[in-house]
């Protein structure tokens, strides 16, 4: 049974979208507030769930329905409605599993589509949910840019010891993938890789899951900890963690060993710990929210993930990857992927990272017309992000109000410096790219107070003072 549930506190707002969805068809209930919501969902489940992120007057707010809905029922897609601008709430929506956001205004068109490929991912999902049961998917690291080897390059350093690991990098960037890759090439390769989702655990049930329990009835139920003796422990957003655990973790970490809950014997466990964070822990110190001792043991060796937008010549690699992987994982359809539709993508923001790509080939593969090469048409982003439609530039609101020459100067500054990153800060593939002399393009850098560096590994950077940085240099 297909059906929608609306969940949103404006009733004019749910009703419309109700009226609107039963007119192409769709059964839809309605829910203006979170008690409503979960009694709806416990009573029969939905194909499909829309929810406001902002619920005036309800106790949980849009994320920890969410939440609660992806815990209890993980194949429910759910699409978030959110105001225009909450970019980052969006993000935080998507990495709790919801499967696309929208923002508010929004025209119907859009919702209807977002909808309809909701529903065919989700019926893709539960039909190929058997085949991923089987095969699970390949954790290879792919990527060739300069940023991503020195990543590799530090990883291969530390497998060989057992020091602790603190991977940091925004969300979707693939610090559980670098984890796993110390895992799988160091001594302890064979034993468990167990992950402590710190975000999801709720706090009163944390340490009960981590240190396991002891009761008369169930006798020993051994907890993460136990359960990944003689392997990595890998704690996923450690800012997370209750202030209550962090101090026993911490003891754990000094002395190797710890009580069950109702136990009275003491749990030896031999384990590395690899831990990952997207905020700043400095910070989360200053404000009384994690343990400064806690970090310091934990930090043993930092290392960070670098963004995709750091990596871009890494884009083209990673979706025909992708494309490969999710063919043999899920039966989708191995499409070959045009130049064009590979160069937009190298142009395009990636706030969600590494994830957010997989995704976006995924929609392709599960939306796309037969199984010619992926043109570059089916490669979604709205109009602002991809700036062109039908050769036309859109103009956003900053650049219209400069005068002709200063707003040619910004637009010639930002597409130079968004096509030396997708060539990696190779200044030769860019020159033959755009259409310019070498020379030329390093005086037009030049007169735009642009540098390239090579210290950064071919990032970009601009300075004021041109004299004291030097010239240009690959
Ligand atoms: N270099 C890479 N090569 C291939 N796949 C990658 C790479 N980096 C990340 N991925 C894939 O991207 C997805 C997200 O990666 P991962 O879960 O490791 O990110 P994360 O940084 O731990 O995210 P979060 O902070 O949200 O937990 C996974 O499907 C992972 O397999």
């Amino acid at each position: 049974m297909s059906d929608i549930l609306i969940v949103d506190d404006e009733r004019d707002i749910r009703e419309l979208i109700s009226d609107i969805l039963q007119d192409e068809g769709y059964a839809t209930r309605m829910a203006g507030n979170c008690d409503t919501c979960m009694a709806e969902v416990r009573s029969t489940p939905p194909a499909l769930m829309i929810l406001d992120i902002w619920l005036k007057d309800s106790e949980m707010d849009g994320i920890d329905i969410l939440k609660a809905v992806k815990r209890d029922y993980p194949d429910i897609p759910i699409i978030i409605i959110s105001g225009h601008g909450n970019i980052e709430i969006a993000v935080a929506a998507i990495k709790q599993g919801a499967y696309d956001f929208i923002e508010k205004p929004f025209n119907i068109d859009q919702l209807l589509v977002v909808i309809r490929r909701a529903m065919e991912a989700s019926r893709l999902r539960r039909e190929n949910s058997a085949l991923k049961r089987q095969g699970g998917e390949a954790s290879e690291m792919i990527g060739e840019s300069p940023a991503f080897r020195g990543l590799i390059s530090q990883l291969d350093k530390v497998t060989k010891s057992n020091g602790r690991v603190m991977l940091t990098g925004a969300p979707g960037s693939g610090k559980e993938l670098a984890a796993r890759y110390v895992h799988a090439n160091s001594a302890r390769a064979e034993a468990p890789f167990v992950v402590v989702n710190c975000a999801q655990i709720e706090a009163d049930r944390m340490e009960e899951v981590l240190f396991g329990r002891e009761t008369a009835e169930r006798g020993i139920e051994p907890g993460l900890l136990e359960q990944a003796h003689g392997g990595v422990i890998y704690f996923d957003e450690v800012a997370d963690m209750p202030l209550g655990t962090q101090s026993k973790i911490l003891r754990v970490l000094v002395d190797q060993q710890f009580l069950r809950a109702g136990g009275s014997d003491k749990v030896r466990v031999d384990l590395r710990v690899i831990s990952s964070t997207s905020q700043d822990l400095e910070d989360a110190i200053l404000t009384g929210r994690f343990r400064e001792e806690l970090y310091h043991r934990l930090n043993v060796v930092p290392i960070r993930v670098p963004m995709l937008s750091e990596r871009r010549e890494d884009v083209p690699l990673l979706a025909r990857h992708f494309i490969e992987v999710l063919h043999r994982s899920q039966g989708l359809p191995k499409r070959a992927l045009s130049e064009e539709a590979a160069s937009l993508m190298q142009t395009l923001a990636w706030p969600g990272n590494v994830r957010q790509l997989r995704n976006v080939i995924e929609r392709i593969l599960i939306l796309g017309e037969g199984s010619g090469e992926i043109p570059v048409e089916e490669v979604p982003g709205d109009e602002e992000r991809r700036g062109v439609d039908d050769g036309r530039v859109v103009i956003s609101g900053a650049l219209a109000m400069l005068p002709l020459r200063e707003a040619r100067e910004a637009f010639e500054r930002e597409y130079l410096l968004t096509q030396i990153n997708r060539f990696g800060g190779n200044i030769s593939k860019t020159a033959q790219f755009v259409g310019m002399e070498r020379s030329a393009l390093h005086r037009k850098l030049k007169s735009l107070n642009v540098v390239t560096t090579s210290r950064s590994g071919g990032r970009i950077a601009q300075y004021d003072d041109m004299e004291e940085t030097g010239t240009a240099a690959e």
